[in-house]
């Protein structure tokens, strides 16, 4: 549809219309800057809906959406109606059937600042004529909009919005994900027909997870978690759906047929007596942060708190939206053919921005692996400073073709690692060059290798200063033995004076010359002292994680030490009963093996165990409070909304509890969250299985947790 050269065309001519809304005086409302602006929005509409692959900031494109209409507003007399700020976007596939929305899906209208809500609460005023609205502020969840239609109690229809008249048929996928229940007493409430909205995201660590996973099958990792959402919902396989962890969030009864004898429903008269309704119904909603508001101000005040508390959210938002709460009054405000008139949307500061891939740096890990990391010219990302992007490993920057001298579009989602979403490709003038990776190991100067079927290049000089480094930093780490005051400037600082060599040197430090550096008094050598002699007394599974052993995580760490009484047996576990344990595959099997019969690990060991660190397996502590889980197996599924999956585990094992990895006749308890899958479905067929809800769980547990009141 635009070809190589009328892409360049259209960035730089967003390039310069931008420039333009910058300085102050937003150009002339000429007949042209309209058209231009309008071909740039729908150019870009293209890329974001259907290609799913943007070329734009999305604040620059709402920047060019408002100068639109700013243009328009000053020449009304150039409205066209197919101009963007007269429709929805086009976002329908070829992949799915079409079908009708009952009532259109209209997109909203954004704020951005105080001054914006102000001027739209006073035009709600002389709308509705009426001085004391009442409010409701919900999340703006960013995911993919979802249409469900229920008729007689049961699900019949999901489609995406498209553009937002007709959209694509996708209740096959709708039907995997879990939080969507198939059938829902409308009837109850007088309702034969509805069509209810929604976003179906993908929570933060699920991506995460994710991503891990595509990167471990040498897969480029996904730009973002609503990428991954609205993706998700278009695949053809339906049963990839249904392991992506989907959930979908239910907050507008657009339209509903009531049934003959219908009385007029309480629920049916507010939004928020809507959420109610709909979470009675056995939908997930917003209500559980969701607030009631009298006045703006207070909105205003509400959305300032909100977006202090987006990171403590499990999934991504991007603002507030707030509704007018009352049906009566919404109806005397109407709409215009883009966005309702009662509800309004407050933006988030943005995360993403342009900015100048400067150069590469290939650091080197732990295990030896090359991790090419990308030096930005810094630019503020809500709220920091991105300077250094991660860019993964040689496949990532071959496949989004990164070039020295791009300019790349950085984007800093919920969790706090940045990444490049792409370079503006277009933007090139060819004094870019091609990103080349070192053959040899930019610290000890080895040749690199990589295995077959691996995206890693590695290092494998066992004692590159690089790895030794990092290999301490690891030890100390906070998962780790936690020496919190032997941190990493410390340790570069003690490595570089030659005061620190390897592991068994943190045990054999030379306080007395520490204790004559500048910087350390007697206290903090005293303190220092103290941590490493405290550190000793880890649990076995921390030294074990702790020792940095490939593929070896927090988890696996803990089977292995499980599985020994003392940290030696591990190296005469076999492959087979490697194998034998949780969660313990051919690949860590394999790097298990190779660490412990690495005669230069073996030396570190012995040293460890002769410096006096525990070497035992992990006895419960003798906490007579907490044994009230002792002998006891679990199993968490599903999506917790309370604790995360790691708290929950780690408040079983407190209590002398153990953790499974699968449903079998040993399973005590099943924990079954949101959208649990076919471990509970196995579990049912147990009859020695409790399954337990959260907070049965918790109430087990431990009375009077905490909750977090802004998760849903
Ligand atoms: N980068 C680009 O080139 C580009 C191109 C097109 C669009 N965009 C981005 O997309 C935005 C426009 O997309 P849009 O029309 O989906 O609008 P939007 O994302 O600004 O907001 C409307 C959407 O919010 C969602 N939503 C989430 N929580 C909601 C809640 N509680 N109540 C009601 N709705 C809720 C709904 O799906 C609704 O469709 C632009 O502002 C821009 O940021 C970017
Ligand atoms: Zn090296």
């Amino acid at each position: 549809m635009y070809n190589q050269n009328t892409t360049q065309k259209l960035l730089r001519l967003a390039g310069k219309l931008l420039a333009q809304a910058g300085s102050s005086g937003a150009g002339g409302a000429d007949e042209q800057t309209i058209a231009d602006v309008r071909q740039v929005i729908n150019f870009a509409d293209w890329r974001y809906y259907i290609q799913d692959d943007p070329l734009l900031a999305d604040q620059e494109y709402d920047k060019l959406f408002s100068l639109l209409k700013q243009l328009e507003q000053r020449r009304p007399e150039l409205i066209t109606p197919d101009s963007p700020t007269q429709r929805i976007a086009q976002g329908l596939t070829r992949a799915f059937p079409t079908v009708q929305h009952l009532v259109p899906m209209l997109s909203l209208d954004n704020s951005y600042n105080e001054a914006d809500l102000l001027d739209w609460a006073r035009r709600n005023g002389s709308l509705t004529g009426s001085s004391d609205i009442e409010y409701c502020a919900e999340p703006k969840f960013d995911g993919a909009s979802i249409s469900l239609i229920y008729e007689d109690d049961r699900l019949v229809r999901g489609a995406t919005r498209g553009n937002g008249i007709a959209g694509d048929d996708i209740t096959v996928n709708i039907r995997q994900i879990r939080s969507i229940p198939l059938t829902a007493p409308f009837s109850r409430f007088g309702i034969r027909q509805a069509e209810i909205r929604g976003e179906v995201l993908i929570h933060k660590d699920a991506f995460k997870t994710f991503n891990e996973q595509r990167l471990a099958d040498n897969l480029p990792p996904l730009a973002n978690p609503r990428n991954a959402a609205s993706g998700s919902l278009r695949m053809v396989d339906p049963r990839e759906v249904g392991k992506r962890g989907l959930v979908a969030f239910l907050y507008h009864l657009a339209f509903y047929q009531p049934e003959s004898a219908a009385g007029e429903e309480e629920a049916l008269k507010t939004h928020y007596g809507t959420l109610e309704m709909l979470q009675e119904l056995g939908f997930r909603t917003p209500l559980k942060a969701t607030r009631k508001i009298a006045g703006i101000a207070n909105v205003v005040e509400w959305c300032h708190r909100f977006e202090t508390q987006r990171d403590d959210l499990p999934y991504e938002v991007d603002g507030v939206v707030i509704k007018v709460n009352d049906y009566a009054l919404q109806e005397k405000m109407g709409m215009t053919t883009h966005h309702p008139r009662w509800a309004m949307a407050f933006k988030f500061k943005a995360r993403q921005a342009t900015s100048k891939l400067l150069r590469i740096e290939f650091q080197v890990g732990r295990t030896g692996s090359i991790t090419p990391v990308a030096k930005i010219d810094p630019v503020p990302i809500g709220g920091v400073t991105v300077a250094s992007v991660s860019l993964f490993n040689e496949d990532v920057v071959r496949e989004k073709d990164l070039r020295i001298g791009d300019t790349v579009l950085v984007e800093r989602a919920g969790d706090v690692i940045p990444y490049i979403v792409k370079p503006l490709a277009e933007l090139r003038n060819g004094s870019e060059k091609e990103i080349r990776f070192p053959t040899h190991c930019p610290v000890c100067g080895d040749e690199l290798y990589k295995a077959p079927g691996e995206s890693a290049w590695r290092c494998v000089n066992i004692n590159c200063e690089a790895q030794v480094l990092e290999r301490l930093i690891h030890f100390v780490s906070k998962n780790a033995m936690d020496i919190h005051s032997l941190g990493e400037a410390n340790i570069r600082r003690f490595y570089s004076l030659g005061l620190l060599r390897d592991i068994p040197g943190i045990y054999r430090l030379d306080f007395e010359k520490i204790g004559t550096l500048e910087g350390f008094g007697q206290r903090s050598v005293d303190n220092l002292k103290q941590a490493v002699e405290h550190s000793k007394q880890q649990p076995l599974h921390r030294l074990i994680y702790a020792l940095g052993i490939r593929y070896v995580g927090e988890t696996t760490a803990k089977t292995l030490a499980h599985a020994v009484e003392r940290l030696p047996d591990l190296e005469h576990l076999s492959e087979a009963s490697l194998l034998e344990l949780e969660d313990i595959g051919p690949k860590v099997a394999g790097s298990v093996i190779e660490f412990f019969s690495n005669p230069d690990n073996r030396h570190i060991l012995k040293q460890l165990e002769t410096l006096g660190l525990n070497i035992s397996r992990d006895t419960p502590r003798s906490d007579p409070a907490s044994h009230q889980l002792e002998g006891q197996t679990f199993l968490f599924t599903g999506t917790l909304a309370r604790l995360k999956r790691s708290e929950a585990e780690a408040m079983v094992e407190q209590m002398g509890g153990k953790i499974l990895s699968g449903v079998s006749s040993k399973l005590n308890y099943l924990v079954v969250g949101e959208d649990a899958g076919s471990k509970l479905e196995k579990a049912k067929k147990i009859a020695s299985i409790h399954i337990l809800s959260e907070d049965a769980f918790l109430k087990m547990a431990a009375p009077g947790e905490k909750t977090k009141d802004t998760e849903d």
